[in-house]
């Protein structure tokens, strides 16, 4: 009898991996298949992982040259899209595990997805999944009533009146120039000792600025402790994005491999310290910010304690893990255009030096930066810091021509339709911030696929807080700054769950001989 129930245990167990591993994406591919939809074969365990690796391991890099910056990067980092493209078209489906993928890069059907309103077009159920250590159910993953909730709460928080006078006594525009100020002074001591030049690393110094800036939009008074979690976050960030390759394989998360046990012990600090914080706000005096927002929307939670503290610590990390990295990684990509730019270096620091008159530039001064923003939104063009936009069917629905069906992942590849010469003309490859004189409609002739914020309902909560920012850090630099690539320097994005400098940033930095344009005392 017990061998009986042991066999039967055994089969229906075997059924069940049989059924998620291969009858439930085949069944999914046999309905994109009958709409005339192809894609490479997938192999029942891991689906198109192996081909993957197989074309990239056959890529060759061509060899760096010293202080070159070709932006012809994007088609090392998945060449398995670009092939299978040429292959199967701009609309494909290949599996990662037992993630059935969509990869869109049709005009047209981008365009639906991206005005599409519907809450059945969610954010992929694996993430939760996946990348739960790092995100959780906080607004980047969640779906449905759960994510308006959380939306509800957090992006009236980041809106741009908010940003101008955001909570903390001197407003978030001041803490902000706060930040970028030291980060100067750092550098100009930097600088002094070497005799009037340096080579800097500057992306540790950068996320060290987002991270600042972060920690108290987020957490007010508390932003030191904050710091100590965005350590911590970070490490695990960096263990999570070894794995995301093999990120569809059923069951990988639970084995207790070297990379899971480092990850559940992070996750567990970071849980602590950001309950500690709270604990502590509930014997304070009551602060009004971004933690308080959230600390009060757990309340209105009614899936009881644990719950409520899920959904603060949750949310803390999607902030911090949304706002942080893409910030610093913006702000690196723009000065390192900057830096093999000089004539527009000369430009925007003309403009900044013109507006700010040597003071810290206030909104007002922000707003009026033509120049300097159309920088931005050209480096965020070339070096989208989120490169896929990814959605899933949460139930079937028709997008365009295609009837989706539940359960399949969507992947917009942000890069290429960045990059697209039909939308952006012959030089889409060349850095040229002249094509944004007026605005993204001016710059191309489908603005709509302009998406380094993403697009529809979960479009970047926080695009204003982080173009303030940006503007700030940037004015900051350029004014006090010239900057030209170290001999150091190899330019190689590479995908670390957001795009990043493989070796860092190394740039060569003078200090200009202008009035120094500094926090006003
Ligand atoms: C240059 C910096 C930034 C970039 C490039 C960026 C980009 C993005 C992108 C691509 C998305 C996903 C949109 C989609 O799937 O359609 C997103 C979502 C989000 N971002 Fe940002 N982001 C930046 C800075 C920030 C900052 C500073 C914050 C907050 C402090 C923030 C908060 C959020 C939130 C809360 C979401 C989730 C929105 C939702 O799902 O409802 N982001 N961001």
């Amino acid at each position: 009898m017990f061998l009986w129930f042991v066999l039967l245990g055994f089969c229906s167990f075997f059924i069940h991996l049989y059924n998620i591993l291969w009858l439930k994406p085949e069944r999914l591919r046999s309905k994109l298949r009958r709409q005339g939809i192809r894609g490479p074969s997938p192999s029942p365990l891991l689906g198109n992982i192996p081909e993957m690796k197989r074309i990239q391991s056959q890529l060759i890099k061509p060899p760096y040259k010293d202080g070159f910056v070709s932006h012809d990067w994007a088609h090392f980092l998945f060449p398995y899209f670009n092939h299978w493209k040429k292959e199967y078209g701009p609309i494909l489906m290949c599996s990662m595990g037992n993630i059935q993928l969509l990869y869109v890069s049709h005009k047209e059907m981008v365009k639906e997805m991206s005005l599409c309103t519907s809450l059945d077009l969610g954010k992929p159920t694996y993430l939760q999944r996946e990348r739960g250590p790092l995100l959780g159910q906080g607004i980047l993953t969640s779906n449905g009533a759960v994510w308006a909730h959380q939306r509800k709460i957090i992006a009236p928080e980041l809106y741009m009146k908010r940003v101008k006078v955001i909570r903390m006594p001197s407003g978030m525009v001041n803490l902000m120039v706060e930040s970028a100020t030291s980060l100067v002074n750092s550098w100009e001591m930097k600088i002094e000792s070497d005799g009037g030049i340096r080579d800097v690393r500057i992306d540790e110094d950068l996320r060290s600025f987002s991270a600042d800036v972060i920690s108290r939009a987020c957490f007010g008074s508390n932003y030191s402790s904050g710091r100590e979690i965005f350590v911590r976050l970070r490490a695990l960030q960096q263990v999570m994005s070894k794995k995301s390759l093999l990120m569809g394989l059923p069951g990988l998360r639970y084995l207790p491999t070297k990379n899971n046990r480092e990850i559940w012990r992070l996750e567990k600090e970071i849980r602590s310290l950001i309950l500690e914080l709270v604990k502590e706000r509930k014997e304070a005096i009551f602060e009004r910010d971004l933690l308080q927002m959230i600390i009060d929307g757990a309340k209105d939670d009614e899936r009881g304690p644990v719950s409520a503290d899920n959904f603060i610590v949750d949310n803390c990390k999607n902030i911090y893990f949304a706002g942080h990295e893409t910030t610093a990684m913006s702000a690196c990509w723009t000065l390192v255009l900057l830096a093999s730019n000089p004539e527009w270096q000369a430009r925007v620091r003309a403009e900044v030096l013109q507006l700010c008159g040597g003071l810290a530039p206030d909104a007002d001064m922000l707003r009026k930066m033509k120049l300097l923003t159309m920088v931005i939104q050209e480096a965020m063009r070339l070096y989208p810091t989120v490169v896929f936009m990814s959605r899933e069917a949460l139930e079937e629905m028709k997008l365009g021509e295609i009837h989706v069906p539940k359960g399949v992942n969507i992947w917009i590849p942000v890069i290429t339709l960045h990059r697209d010469p039909d939308i952006w003309g012959p030089d889409a490859d060349e850095f040229n911030p002249e094509r944004f004189a007026n605005g993204i409609s001016g710059a191309c002739k489908l603005p709509h696929l302009y998406l380094p914020f993403g697009a529809g309902p979960r479009i970047c909560a926080g695009q204003n807080l982080a173009m303030t920012e940006l503007k700030i850090i940037l004015a900051l630099i350029i004014s006090n700054f010239s900057l030209s690539i170290s001999p150091k320097y190899r330019h190689s994005p590479v995908f670390k769950l957001v795009i990043e400098p493989e070796h860092g940033v190394n740039l060569l930095i003078r200090r200009v001989q202008f009035e120094k344009c500094s926090l006003e005392e």
